[in-house]
Parts: C-alpha cells; sequence; structure tokens
C-alpha cells in the first residue's frame, strides 16, 4: 500500500506578466517528510509556497495538499503556515492570538493550552505583542501553524534572527511533531542548516526543479574540495591557478574551490613560501547547491 502524499505538485506553472516564476515544478511530499527548497533569490520558492497554500491558484498544472485543492477552506484547515511577513494585531496576547487560531480551525478554545505549553510559551501567555522579542514572536506563529495539528506545515525563513539554542529548540519541536506524522515544507536561505534538518532538499531555480534529493547525495555528486588558506596572492592570482572554480576572499582568508586540491596545493606551494592556515574540506551542502545553479546558467 503506498502512502498517501501530504502535497503534490504536478507540471505546475506561474506567470506573473512576462516573468515565469514556476516552469512546470513536480513535488510531492510525504507524511512527517522534511523538505527545505533552496534557491536564488526570484527563483520561484514564494510563488510555489503560495500556490501550495491556496492563495493563487495554478495557471497550468495542480496542486494538491491531503488530496484537496488548497484554496477551499477544509483542505486549508489541513495546514499550518508562518511566514515571516504575516503581521499579529498589537492590541492582542499570546493567549488570544493561539485561541483564536484554534477557534479558527474549528477547535475549542482549550486546545491552545498544551501548545503553548509544548513551546514553552505558557509563561507569557498574557504578554501582548508588543512586548515579545522577534524569537518569542516567531515561537507565537509556530504555535498558531501547530495548534490545529496540520498534516503539512508551511514555513518561510523560519529561524531568521533566532539565536543558536532557540534554533535547535525549534528544529526538536518540529522533530517531535514529524515523528507524529506532521509533514515541513520550508524554504530557507540557511542552506547548511536546511542540510542538517532536512529529509529532502528541492534546489529551485528560474522556476524548475534542478535536483531534488538527500542533503547528502547532492553533496556526494560534487567532486569538488574547498581549500581554506592565509596566502599573500590575491584574488585574481588564485583564480589562474589551475583547477580553481571560485576565490571567496574570508576574513583574512581565501576560500578556495577546486576539482583538483592536489594541483592547487603545488602551485600555492611553488607561488608562496609563506603560506598558512591551510585546510582542504570536502565541499558542503552550500557549495552543491551553488554549482547546480552556477551550471544553470552557464547552460543558458
Ligand atoms: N507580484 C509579482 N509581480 C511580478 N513579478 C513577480 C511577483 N512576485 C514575484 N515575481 C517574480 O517572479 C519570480 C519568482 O519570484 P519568487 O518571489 O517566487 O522567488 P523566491 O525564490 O521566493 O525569491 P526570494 O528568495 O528573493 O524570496 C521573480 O522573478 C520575481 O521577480
Amino acid at each position: 500500500m503506498t502512502t498517501q502524499a501530504v502535497m503534490t505538485a504536478e507540471g505546475l506553472r506561474y506567470r506573473y506578466g512576462e516573468t515565469l516564476a514556476l516552469d512546470g515544478v513536480d513535488l510531492r511530499v510525504d507524511p512527517g517528510e522534511c523538505v527545505a527548497l533552496l534557491g536564488p533569490n526570484g527563483a520561484g520558492k514564494s510563488t510555489l509556497v503560495a500556490l501550495t497554500v491556496g492563495l493563487f491558484a495554478p495557471q497550468q498544472g495542480s496542486v494538491r495538499v491531503v488530496g484537496g485543492d488548497p484554496r477551499r477552506a477544509a483542505t486549508r484547515r489541513r495546514l499550518g503556515v508562518a511566514q515571516q511577513t504575516l503581521g499579529f494585531p498589537n492590541t492582542l496576547t499570546v493567549d488570544e492570538l493561539v485561541t483564536g487560531a484554534a477557534v479558527r480551525g474549528g477547535l475549542r478554545a482549550s486546545a491552545a493550552a498544551p501548545v503553548l505549553a509544548e513551546l514553552g510559551l505558557a509563561e507569557l501567555r498574557r504578554r501582548r505583542v508588543p512586548k515579545l522579542s522577534g524569537g518569542q514572536k516567531q515561537r507565537v506563529q509556530l504555535a498558531m501553524a501547530l495548534v490545529t495539528d496540520p498534516a503539512l506545515l508551511v514555513l518561510d525563513e523560519p529561524t531568521v534572527g533566532l539565536d543558536t539554542s532557540a534554533r535547535r529548540h525549534f528544529w526538536q519541536i518540529l522533530a517531535r511533531r514529524r515523528a507524529q506524522g506532521t509533514a515541513v515544507l520550508v524554504t530557507t536561505h540557511l542552506i547548511e542548516e536546511s542540510a542538517a534538518v532536512a529529509d529532502r532538499v528541492v534546489v529551485l531555480d528560474r522556476g524548475r526543479i534542478l535536483a531534488d534529493a538527500p542533503p547528502e547525495e547532492l553533496v556526494a555528486r560534487l567532486p569538488d574540495r574547498t581549500v581554506t588558506v592565509s596566502t599573500r596572492l590575491d584574488r585574481w592570482e588564485l583564480e589562474q591557478l589551475p583547477g580553481v572554480l571560485s576565490v571567496t576572499p574570508e576574513h583574512d582568508l581565501m576560500r578556495i574551490q577546486t576539482r583538483s586540491p592536489e594541483d592547487l596545493l603545488r602551485a600555492l606551494l611553488d607561488r608562496d613560501e609563506q603560506l598558512s592556515e591551510l585546510r582542504v574540506q570536502d565541499a558542503g551542502l552550500e557549495e552543491a547547491v551553488l554549482a547546480l545553479t552556477d551550471r544553470a546558467e552557464a547552460a543558458q
């Protein structure tokens, strides 16, 4: 027996006037899965999210959430959405906001209390929005999205502005919910964070999916290495060395991406006898995503 997908997109196209924002997107998210949507600015991530949560109708193709049309209220109830741009009414307390979300979702007001406790918001429940920190506001948004026990949680850059411990707490809460079957679709620019938390990474560029795979698989496809070094050679000189793909200055160091670290090290040692702080690492997901999107650009 195959499990029912929580979300499916098939042949999804969306155009704003002249701009083709989505150009034939197929995607499937299963129960309990966490899928990270990555891609450069303007790739189409927000448009895909907007169609998934039923803000717009697809112009071609289809999108389904638990088998239904996300523009229908009954389907929308199965969705939890937390978006940075969403504002709160300043006059309401944390309790009122989360209770309001429960009632709007067809639940009793009493559904709010366990979620407030789960997110560590019980102490803050009488506080009004203007007196909350940025991190606390984000937790309130998550509580509002989780209170209806959604099948799919859609998160837009959810951990921006959170410190390390708040970020860990955030992903721990989601891990518990995912174990109970909630699927997560998250857009982010924090590539290394998505490598740590996502089951699958979907790389979108100019409205097309360039890759859809577990993060470790994307990294394994890339033969590149990153060499970090302190050198007197400047960026232009480094770019001329054999096998160099890119050079990024990082504080006092140079971060060099290469396909042939041995040749590069030989050339570096020949040209700079004061070379220091040398480190060679496998490329990370960030490099894998950049390589994919750069390759797509070069093919244009
Ligand atoms: N309301 C709109 N009117 C016209 N063009 C739009 C509109 N919204 C988005 N676009 C264009 O559609 C394309 C996809 O935009 P979208 O916002 O979906 O990308 P994104 O991946 O979310 O980008 P970012 O990472 O910058 O948020 C871009 O070229 C963008 O300029």
